[in-house]
């Protein structure tokens, strides 16, 4: 780089863009990865023709109105193909139902997509890690007979030291040692983050945890982290040490924002399970390593010979009722009037992608008014490419710095990554607005800015190496709207997979499901959604209802 080293680059980056040093230029090609592919396309919001409507009604008036019998031959759209949807979908391929999983966008896998720059590198929307305590996720890759697709890393969780640049420190889980001894060991065994007094006041608040389970972990998500803290007289160092950095991987925000319901879920997990907080990372490309066999397997690849349809590049424009019982009639799909109609028909889109396309008459019903209540968060996946290696690691690291949360060098950690020779760091930038703690609104600024500030974060992480790398290339991917904002109170506004309306189903991360929004959320969304469109089409109309909270809770307690 001239002389010019990855470092003086960051502080400078901003000129840099501008300036007109060819050589400068040369050796660092950024690759500009826009947000675009997160955006959620202007619904079509003009009325459905009255043809349109007739075509519809005509064509759901085809479909079988017998909701008992033969599974095969009843059909299921679901819209979306992400993790649920794809879930959906495989589970409703196991119970032998003709499925139709359309998808916005060419690739498949919502907020777990990935695509190739011109070099042929890989592009993230997310650095993904897979823990010991995702039974469903697990669950699938033995289904799909694609285990060992899953990279597993030494049991340790490791994290840089504020206070020390370029230090470390690792809480090991000893091997042989069941839970929750092998957390204890762990935790006591490491000397370099809190005090024994400060150890001591941190468990004591926790064991109502232990002895109430899910029941006193979901009681405290009205209240933040800070909040919580505060109450039970933890000290504030455990929240710089510990609970901030959890926050921003777990939901990348800030703790003083965060609910602690979301900190106690995963502590719970991680205390009780005895490879709970052991990671893995995916040997490669999400779309291909994961989604693809999703795809084959609801096209034929299953064993009771069930053959659905995946498509791309089909994105959902209405969903079109019947104005007298609101119920769905049919989907108007696709660029043009395509319309697709089935027995039933479920939504695994976000959200916010969700909310765009309700229709008008389903709003005001509280079960649908309580979603104005969740809103994803925006997060940033930073991707920097070196020219040499930087210290390497293979594992996740708790960055600890204001602007970072988590980041693995993948050319040490992931397979199709590898390279000995040079580091290429994925890194989430979080939080990213104001509303999650950030001063800056990273979210709005430019890949240069971004790229800029997180090189200055890096200066503590690597300062030793990082004066002699040179950056060779960056690719930036925002998503203003990832997985629903867990700040104090919104659990009970998680709706449940069955809906008032009775062919229409939900699935997604941010569905009632105790595993907050995860891969593993949504994994288990899309099989309890599978089982509520299981149960509707084999119960008479009549009986048909939403199921009390109690029913909901053993279906939950079936699927795991
Ligand atoms: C940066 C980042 C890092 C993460 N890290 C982790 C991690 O380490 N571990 C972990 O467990 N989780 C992680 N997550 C969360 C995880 O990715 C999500 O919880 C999960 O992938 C959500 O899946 P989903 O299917 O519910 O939603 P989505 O992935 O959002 O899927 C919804 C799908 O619906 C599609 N859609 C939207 N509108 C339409 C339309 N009109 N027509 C048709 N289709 C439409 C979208 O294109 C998308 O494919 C991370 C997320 C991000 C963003």
């Amino acid at each position: 780089m001239n002389g010019r080293n990855a470092s003086s680059l960051a502080r400078t980056s901003k000129a840099s863009c501008s300036s007109s040093s060819s050589r400068r230029r040369r050796r660092t090609t950024r690759t500009n990865v826009r947000c675009k592919a997160k955006d959620y396309p202007k619904p079509n919001l003009d009325v459905t023709s009255n043809e349109n409507y007739q075509r519809a009604k005509q064509l759901s008036g085809k479909l079988s109105k017998n909701y008992s019998g033969k599974n095969k031959e009843k059909s299921v759209i679901v819209i979306g193909g992400g993790l649920a949807g794809l879930s959906t979908g495989k589970y409703l391929t196991d119970l032998g139902y003709s499925v139709k999983v359309v998808e916005r966008l060419k690739i498949l896998g919502g907020k777990v997509s990935a695509w190739q720059d011109k070099d042929g590198d890989w592009i993230e929307t997310g650095l993904h890690i897979f823990f010991g305590a995702y039974p469903n996720m697990m669950n699938l890759f033995k289904e799909l007979n694609i285990e060992d697709r899953l990279q597993w890393k030494k049991h340790t969780m490791c994290f840089a030291m504020q206070d020390y640049p370029g230090e470390f420190t690792e809480f090991w889980f000893p091997e042989n040692v069941p839970a929750p001894f092998n957390m204890a060991a762990a935790i006591l065994q490491n000397d370099k983050m809190l005090s024994w007094e400060e150890k001591i006041k941190t468990g004591v608040p926790l064991l109502p945890m232990l002895i109430g389970g899910q029941e006193y972990i979901d009681a405290q998500d009205e209240l933040s982290v800070s909040e919580w803290m505060k109450k039970n007289g933890m000290p504030e160092r455990v929240s710089e040490e510990l609970f901030i950095a959890m926050g921003k991987a777990l939901d990348f925000i800030d703790s003083d924002k965060l609910s602690m319901t979301v900190i106690l879920t995963a502590m719970n997990r991680f205390i009780n399970e005895t490879d709970g907080s052991k990671t893995a990372f995916l040997d490669g490309n999400q779309p291909d390593r994961l989604c693809k066999p999703m795809k084959e397997y609801i096209e034929g690849n299953n064993e009771n010979g069930t053959k659905g349809e995946v498509i791309v590049g089909m994105p959902l424009r209405e969903i079109m009722i019947d104005e007298a019982s609101n119920e769905v009639i049919g989907v108007r799909v696709g660029e043009g009037d395509e319309i697709m109609t089935a027995d039933m028909y479920v939504s695994a889109m976000s959200v916010d992608a969700l909310k765009l396309y309700l229709p008008t008459a389903w709003k005001t019903m509280p079960f649908f008014k309580q979603l104005d209540e969740l809103s994803g968060v925006p997060v940033i996946n930073v991707h920097l490419w070196f020219d040499r290696k930087l210290r390497p690691y293979d594992g996740l690291v708790f960055s600890r710095s204001t602007l970072l949360s988590v980041y693995a060098d993948m050319s040490e950690c992931c397979k199709e990554y590898e390279n000995k020779e040079k580091t290429m760091l994925e890194l989430v930038f979080a939080p990213c607005d104001a509303q999650s703690g950030a001063e800056v609104n990273w979210i709005k600024k430019s890949d240069e800015e971004i790229v800029a500030a997180t090189m200055l974060e890096l200066e503590r992480l690597f300062p030793d190496e990082i004066k002699n790398a040179n950056l060779l290339k960056s690719a930036v991917v925002k998503t203003p709207r990832s997985v629903y904002r867990a700040i104090p109170g919104r659990n009970k506004f998680r709706p449940s997979q069955s809906t008032p309306i009775r062919n229409f189903t939900l699935a997604g991360d941010f569905t009632s499901q105790k595993y907050l929004g995860s891969m593993e959320g949504a994994i288990l969304s899309g099989k309890l959604a599978s089982e509520v469109v299981d149960d509707r089409l084999n119960s008479s109309r009549e009986t048909f209802s939403i199921p009390p909270k109690e029913v909901h809770e053993s279906v939950l307690l079936r699927s795991t």
